[in-house]
């Protein structure tokens, strides 16, 4: 056997290595899933993440191959958070509310903790008809934005284990809310109208509050809309002065208790 036929075997072996480890690695965080299901401790534990981090970048500091050792690593974890999410949840996870309520960012964290794709409807909408919502508003009108929304909740039905941001408006319309329990749990997020005005106060992107930001018109039309967001949600998660991070968590318990986890 010449070297580089040697050099060759020990690659293999060292291949082999990697494959028992990623396959034990993956063992492991399923066992971690279900202590965490079993007595009721929090899902999401970004503390955790952070130290593993912490601990894998001192030990590589000095390795000159650090930045492409740590970017292997980097997706081990992204793969774990998918595999986590796969056996969580098997369908779409549809966030509806008023403006503001948060539906974006409670997505994104969703997004980054396992590793979910997301689709931001308004995003998405935005971007095929090449223009803003507000603007969409202004030269179509409402209707015809609703009925991209319908059109888009139809995709998404080909979809799994994604995040599905939904425009405020979207549950207005019953045929939407039909299109998106076909294979997605909804959850209505909630908050105060005085908390809604806190977030929204600043930005001039929700074509339906500019120039009505008061308590009052918000409150009005978030009554208006009451009947509809409770009828459409499988489960509600109250946002008031609580962090991200305890929002996720709790709307993932809801979530698992709806699958009779902890029974
Ligand atoms: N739990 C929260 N605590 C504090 N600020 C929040 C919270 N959730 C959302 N926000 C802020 O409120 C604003 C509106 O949130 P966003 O996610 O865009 O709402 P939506 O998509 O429902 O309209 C954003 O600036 C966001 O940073
Ligand atoms: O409530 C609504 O009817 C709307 C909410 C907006 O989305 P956000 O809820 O993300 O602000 C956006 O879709 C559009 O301005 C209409
Ligand atoms: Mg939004």
């Amino acid at each position: 056997m010449n070297d580089l036929e040697m050099f060759r075997e020990e690659l293999a072996h060292c291949d082999d290595k990697l494959l028992d480890a990623l396959m034990e690695r993956y063992t492991i965080i399923e066992k971690i899933m279900v202590y965490k299901e079993q007595y009721g401790m929090p899902i999401l534990q970004p503390a955790q993440e952070e130290k593993q981090k912490r601990q894998m970048l001192k030990k590589l500091h000095s390795n000159k191959h650090r930045e492409e050792i740590y970017d292997v690593f980097e997706s081990i974890m992204r793969n774990s958070k998918k595999i986590q999410a796969r056996k969580l949840f098997d369908y779409n996870i549809v966030l509806i509310g008023f403006m503001g309520a948060g539906k974006s960012t409670i997505s994104d964290y969703l997004s980054a903790m396992f590793a979910m794709d997301v689709v931001e409807m308004d995003q998405v909408i935005a971007e095929r008809e090449e223009m803003s919502i507000s603007d969409i508003f202004e030269t179509y009108g409402e209707e015809y934005f609703r009925t991209r929304e319908t059109e888009l909740l139809i995709e998404m039905q080909a979809r799994q284990n994604v995040i599905v941001s939904c425009g405020g408006g979207v549950a207005m319309r019953e045929r939407n809310v039909e299109e998106m329990k076909k294979n997605g749990r909804v959850v209505l997020l909630k908050a105060a109208p005085e908390t809604i005005l806190n977030r929204v106060k600043d930005s001039d992107e929700r074509p339906l509050l500019n120039g009505h930001k008061n308590v009052e018109y918000i409150e009005n039309l978030m009554e208006a809309r009451r009947d509809k967001y409770e009828a459409a949600a499988d489960i509600i998660v109250h946002t008031d002065n609580k962090t991200v991070l305890q929002i996720c968590e709790e709307l993932i318990q809801k979530l698992l208790e709806m699958d009779g986890e902890y029974v």
